[in-house]
């Protein structure tokens, strides 16, 4: 039997594994995630061929790592999923790792790459700790599996300079590597392809405004075929807010919330040492903060159930229209759609609605039934454009980091 391909993405609070046939393109054998890591009990879907399954665990899964044990092993001992029982079923594991610094491309994990990446840590200690650790525990528990891991950060290796750089002291900033780097680049490279594929143009003739919107959320501008500026920065935080995340403050407020700004953050550990104002910023912050829900799907509604639920949505919707408003003009007009993607751009169909009405005058226009249904389980693209309008066609576009670690991790080797 031919060996598979498995794709670990591992965020903050959901862990995703896919696996996928070894061919071009590749094809998911099955699917697995377990969300709600932070807020227990934590929530399994499996799906397999046409077997869906969603149950609340009762096991204490509270960190990425023990979510992945739990999820390999219950695809492993599935004996309905005979193609997968076992490492030797394996070709190799793609990792999704959230800051690459300076990589530009893929990275086959060995000991020297390895420390590389430990050494980056520093820099993204919030968003790498955990991927770094399934790649230990994969090394450790399958070593004869090679692991290949894919940077959010690689997408935007094409920033104009004056884009990517601080107006800090240089030498500090170069010594620390201090500059705009950018993420959710996997997802902008799925978005990419599948959107000029949709579009019948070449990639490097497309231009686009692309919104990953989820519970962390960037946006990207991209002209013809590079990202020439996004909204995410030195790590995660910078830019729109998110489930958690602050996304853009002044940097002195961090020193008038606590005088303990600097000081590190009780929720640190021996391998990971974040400050008390990353935490907040990072952990205690964003829509939570204003509403005590993470999930926009509560804010995201006609009648929200508090000033505080409007209000979340107001700042998203304004943040969000800051960027378009930014990216329209440094693309020169020239934009051939503007793509809605991410877990809440490609559920919320309010949050389009209000975006779209709000950009009318950049000639979007959207069909509000198209809108409202949305796109089915196997429509990567859906136009919800209203006729040929004179400005960018409004899109929606499922995006998959999984399959694009995959369907790259398999291209280089076949
Ligand atoms: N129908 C919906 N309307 C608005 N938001 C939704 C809807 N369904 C899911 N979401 C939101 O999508 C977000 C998760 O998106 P996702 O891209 O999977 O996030 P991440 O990868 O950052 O964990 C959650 O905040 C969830 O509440
Ligand atoms: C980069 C980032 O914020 O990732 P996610 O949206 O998956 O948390
Ligand atoms: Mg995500």
């Amino acid at each position: 039997m031919a060996k598979s391909v498995l794709a670990v993405n591992a965020g903050s609070s959901s862990v995703k594994i896919t696996f996928y046939t070894f061919e071009n393109p590749p094809r998911a054998i099955a699917d697995a995630q377990i969300s709600g890591i932070t807020a227990p009990p934590p929530t399994l879907k499996y799906q397999h061929g046409s077997v869906k399954h969603k149950e609340e665990l009762q096991e204490k899964l509270s960190t990425p790592q023990d979510s992945f044990k739990y999820l390999l092993k219950r695809c492993f001992n599935d004996p309905e999923l005979s193609e997968i029982a076992s490492e030797s079923d394996l070709a190799y594991i793609c990792h999704r790792v959230v800051h690459g610094g300076d990589y530009r491309d893929s990275v086959e994990i060995t000991d020297e790459s390895l420390h590389h990446l430990e050494a980056l840590e520093d820099l993204a200690p919030l968003h790498n700790f955990s991927a770094l650790e399934i790649i230990r525990l994969c090394r450790k528990e399958l070593p004869s599996v090679s692991s290949v891991t894919f940077f959010d950060s690689a997408f935007h290796h094409t920033l104009p300079d004056y884009v990517r750089t601080y107006p800090i002291d240089q030498g500090v900033a170069k010594a620390n590597g201090l500059r705009k780097y950018g993420f959710h680049g996997i997802s902008y490279s799925f978005i990419l392809r599948s959107v000029a594929q949709f579009l019948r143009k070449p990639q490097e003739k497309t231009n686009l405004i692309v919104m990953h919107i989820g519970s962390g959320a960037s946006i990207c501008a991209i002209k013809e075929g590079k990202s020439i500026d996004t909204s995410m920065g030195l790590t995660p935080l910078a830019g729109l807010p998110g489930a958690t995340r602050s996304g853009d403050i002044d940097p002195s407020l961090v020193f008038h919330y606590t005088n303990d700004a600097g000081k590190l953050s009780p929720a640190s550990t021996k391998e990971m040492h974040i400050s008390t104002a990353e935490d907040i910023l990072n952990k205690k912050s964003g829509w939570k903060s204003l509403t005590g829900t993470t999930d926009f799907a509560e804010i995201a509604v006609e009648n929200p159930p508090s000033e505080a639920h409007k209000l979340a949505f107001d700042i998203l919707v304004d943040r969000i229209l800051g960027y378009i408003g930014n990216y329209y003009v440094k693309l020169g007009g020239e934009v051939d759609a503007l793509v809605f993607a991410g877990g809440i751009g490609e559920k919320s169909a309010l949050l389009r609605r209000t975006l779209s009405e709000k950009c009318k005058t950049l000639g979007v226009a959207i069909d509000p039934q198209a809108n409202d249904k949305g796109p089915q389980d196997d429509e990567t693209v859906m136009d919800i454009s209203k006729g040929a309008g004179k400005g960018p066609r409004a899109l929606i576009c499922q995006t998959n980091e999984q399959f694009e670690m995959a369907y790259h991790c398999i291209r280089a080797r076949s």
